[in-house]
């Protein structure tokens, strides 16, 4: 008689024995050849790129504490009024005790990160990989770089209390405009939006109260969604006073559970 043990093999939690027992080991088949790769160009394994980029980001980002977020043009150089705009306010959020968090590239981001962090304050850049080359800005202290700007969006809204949104073209209008959808359709609750350099903004502001409101396409409360101010210490006004409001509304609601859970227990008992 054989005995079935006499050959046997573990490969993780599974057994083989006797004629079941595979070639070579899974290390093996891992290590020794590469076979074809036209899989990493499927959308399944992108997929698992793309929840590796929420790991990162939660991960790296979960910890932080309260948190601003800045966003503005890639094009505009020091020197530039808004530039220094872009500083100030940077440093204002910073001493008012949030992280600054934003794009983590050229121009107002970079302007916001230098305030934040030379005001010795968390300055965070939340990158995204673009089809020309470009490293974080060199104002940062914590940064990640994206593959996939809806991933590097959810970070953006997830971590912060709060929209500053400074002059820029497409891709600062595109965050704007996501952030108001966001609050106008109540996905996201007491998140104050800030555009600053008033003058830049005024010709959008008016329009969307000639175009969108006159034709009745947003509500009339909708415009006072977006405050606009020049003045750095406003903003942060504005950014506490929302983000007390937030603290208060969760006490309540903490409160409200704590009683319907008492409730329930002296129901029960
Ligand atoms: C165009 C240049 C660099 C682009 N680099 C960027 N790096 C990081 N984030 C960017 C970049 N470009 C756009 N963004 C995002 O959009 C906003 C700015 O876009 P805009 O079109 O310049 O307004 C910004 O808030 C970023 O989140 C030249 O060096």
């Amino acid at each position: 008689m054989t005995d079935s043990r006499s050959e046997e093999r573990q490969a993780g939690p599974l057994t083989y024995r006797g004629k079941a027992v595979p070639k070579g080991t899974t290390d093996q088949r891992l290590l020794d050849r590469r076979g074809p790769s036209d899989w990493v160009h499927t959308d399944p394994w992108r997929v698992l790129r793309i929840q590796s980029e929420f790991v990162e980001g939660f991960g790296m980002l979960s910890e932080v504490g309260r948190a601003v977020c800045v966003f503005g043009s890639a094009r505009i150089k020091p020197g530039n009024p808004y530039y220094e705009l872009g500083e100030t306010i940077g440093e204002r959020i910073a001493q008012a005790g949030y992280t600054v968090i934003t794009g983590g590239g050229p121009g107002l981001m970079e302007a916001a990160n230098k305030g934040a962090s030379e005001a010795g304050g968390t300055s965070i850049g939340l990158g995204i990989e673009l089809p020309f080359e470009q490293a974080l800005n060199d104002h940062i202290n914590m940064g990640v770089t994206f593959r996939y700007f809806f991933v590097r969006k959810t970070m953006f809204v997830k971590y912060s209390q709060a929209f500053v949104v400074l002059p820029g073209g497409f891709g600062t209008l595109d965050e704007l405009f996501e952030a108001i959808t966001l609050v106008q359709t109540g996905k996201v609750t007491r998140f104050p939006v800030i555009l600053m350099g008033t003058e830049f903004w005024a010709g959008l502001v008016d329009w969307i109260h000639e175009r969108l409101l006159t034709e009745g396409l947003i509500s009339p409360h909708d415009p006072d969604l977006l405050h606009l101010t020049d003045d750095p210490d406003e903003a942060v006004e504005i950014i506490r006073g929302a983000h007390a409001q937030l603290e208060q509304a969760i006490e309540e609601e903490e409160a409200v559970a704590g009683l319907e859970e008492a409730l329930h227990e002296a129901e029960r008992t």
